[in-house]
């Protein structure tokens, strides 16, 4: 992928929205030609009454031009006024497109994948990344075409004067130019440092506020505070650099702008005495470059953070495009009457050569209850996510009576799939609100049904406003015991075929653990159940328990 692509590809999905785009360059440049216009004429209408003053002049016409220059004083607070208002709200579109559409992607990839990235590298995606794009519209492109436009303008108005002085305008702009494409240069390669940093150094900082209570009990906190220290003190070297570079190109705009200047005021002046052009607009002219190095000034420091941009948009571009492995098929094949699970020499792991399940085979007849216990780590959770598809096996087959569940369509197959995960998130909304997210339409009747199998009804009727109780963010509201059971009672309204529980009873004293038992046990009926387990104790009745910490409990199916 070349650098360009990126940017390039980012510019057109900017284009969706392109009436709010054009309406910002016009304000932009309307803002640019009104200062000209100002400057310009303020210059000549001095100079003309100062001359008029002089009895240089005769019969000065001072409404005109005086009306004129109240116009462009008023046009340009109006449309400067217009173009923060415009630009700023496209941008906000922009980002708002560009999070949607990047989460949007982002859903329908692995969720194995995805809970490999590091959660400060995602958020940073979805929020810096995102943000550093705000630099190519408001800062790069917008206000290049409007400062290229005004400089035609600027050109045009100085041709007009005498085509010297526009010859010295052109110099200044190639100069602009220059400058411009040194400032991208030189940028490059801290811009895209910074935005590698960044993430990592949100990582820090995130982990070390979450982790703050035990890193004060172990002690912790000083290595934290370094880590942090080092980031920091990179990020600023990078700042200061970027600062720096900031500076010299403000004043190596000033100085080419300044040089303009000093350029026109001599060959003004010689124009003037050869009388090819008249005082006022010798000035004129002046007050045109000083206009034209104001319009130029905001181009260097924009294109010196063009790096960072880019480099924000090719992670993002990379990571909206990363190819999903679980796929639903093209031609997909239809649903099964029955549901019994068959699992055939399956082989499945996280790293090349070493599978956490090996040649594993397994039935589970449709409606038939299976609980699995058994030590950490050998791969109950695993067997979980397959069923789920969350991912495929490396190798051996996983049927749906017969049909082969990679065939099946994805979502229709997730439709009849219901599963607790282990660190099943609670989403910052209501209760109401994170039921839902099962069961859009779902009734109040039926949350508080889905309540009830859970065993959380009674605490949620005692919260102070009932089902339309704020969790806090994550669920901080609620203990760990509670939020597993709000998770349990969105797969019981999700009123799933094949129900999938991992660990339901954690967080739960015994007695909890045994009424849940009861209550999951009348649910379960008619339904597909495979319940993982340390605890064989607080079990629901089940038709079969598979012991994982038996040799013969794995393979012996
Ligand atoms: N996303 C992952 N990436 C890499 N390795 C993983 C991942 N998930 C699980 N593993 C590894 O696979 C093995 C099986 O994990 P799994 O979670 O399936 O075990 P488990 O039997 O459910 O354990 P527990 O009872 O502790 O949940 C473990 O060694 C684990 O470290």
């Amino acid at each position: 992928m070349s650098a360009q692509q990126p940017l390039t590809h980012f510019t057109r999905l900017f284009l969706r929205r392109w009436p709010w785009l054009l309406a910002g360059t016009l304000l932009t440049l309307a803002t640019l030609l009104a200062n000209l216009g100002l400057l310009a004429l303020s210059g000549w209408f001095i100079t003309a009454t100062a001359l008029a003053g002089l009895g240089l002049i005769v019969g000065l016409d001072i409404y005109v031009p005086g009306g004129g220059i109240r116009f462009f004083a008023v046009s340009r607070t109006v449309s400067r006024y217009g173009e923060r208002l415009v630009t700023h709200e496209a941008t906000f579109r922009l980002l708002a497109d560009i999070r949607c559409w990047l989460f949007a992607r982002l859903a329908r990839q692995d969720p194995l994948t995805l809970g490999r990235l590091r959660g400060g590298d995602l958020l940073n995606r979805l929020t810096a990344d995102i943000e550093a794009l705000d630099n190519l519209y408001i800062r790069v492109l917008g206000p290049t075409a409007a400062a290229g436009l005004a400089g035609l303008a600027t050109l045009g108005l100085l041709g007009w004067v005498d085509g010297r002085l526009a010859l010295v305008a052109l110099a200044l702009l190639l100069a602009g130019a220059l400058l411009t494409w040194t400032a991208t240069r030189r940028g490059r390669r801290s811009g895209e440092r910074m935005s590698h940093l960044q993430p990592r150094f949100r990582a820090v900082i995130i982990e070390g506020v979450r982790g703050l209570a035990e890193l004060r009990v172990y002690g912790g906190g000083e290595r934290q505070r370094r880590l942090i220290g080092r980031h920091g003190r990179a990020w600023s070297q990078l700042q200061r650099r970027m600062a720096h570079l900031t500076g010299l190109g403000n004043a190596l705009n000033g100085l080419f702008g300044q040089l303009a200047l000093l350029a026109a005021l001599v060959l003004g002046l010689w124009l003037h005495q050869q009388g090819l052009i008249t005082g006022p607009q010798w000035v004129l002219a002046l007050f045109a470059f000083m206009a034209l190095t104001e319009a130029l000034a905001p181009l260097p420091l924009a294109f010196q953070f063009l790096g960072r941009t880019r480099s924000a948009a090719e992670r993002l571009l990379a990571q909206a495009e990363h190819p999903a492995r679980v796929v639903s098929p093209a031609t997909p094949a239809a649903m099964p009457g029955r549901f019994d699970l068959t699992l055939k020499a399956v082989r499945y792991g996280y790293h090349a050569g070493r599978p956490v399940l090996a040649d594993f085979s397994l039935r589970i007849p449709q409606g038939s209850h299976l609980a699995i216990t058994g030590p950490s780590g050998l791969g109950k959770t695993t067997l979980l996510k397959l069923l789920a598809r969350l991912d495929d096996p490396w190798s051996g087959q996983i049927l749906v009576g017969d049909t082969p569940l990679h065939t099946l369509p994805l979502e229709a197959w997730h439709g009849r799939v219901g599963m607790l995960e282990q660190h099943a998130p609670v989403f910052s909304d209501t209760v109401a609100g994170n039921l839902r997210v099962a069961a859009p339409q779902a009734d109040e009747a039926r949350l508080w049904q889905a309540l009830a199998v859970a065993g959380l009804d009674t605490r949620v009727r005692a919260m102070p406003e009932g089902l339309e109780t704020w969790l806090g963010e994550s669920g901080a509201t609620l203990s760990g015991g509670e939020a597993r059971r709000l998770a349990l009672a969105r797969v019981v309204l999700h009123d799933p075929d094949i129900v999938l529980l991992d660990e339901p009873a954690a967080g739960l004293d015994g007695a909890s653990a045994r009424a849940l038992a009861g209550r999951l046990h009348e649910w379960l009926q008619g339904r597909t159940a495979v319940i993982v387990s340390h605890d064989p104790g607080w079990l629901p009745p089940v038709d079969r328990v598979l012991d994982w910490s038996r040799p013969d409990g794995v393979t012996n199916l």
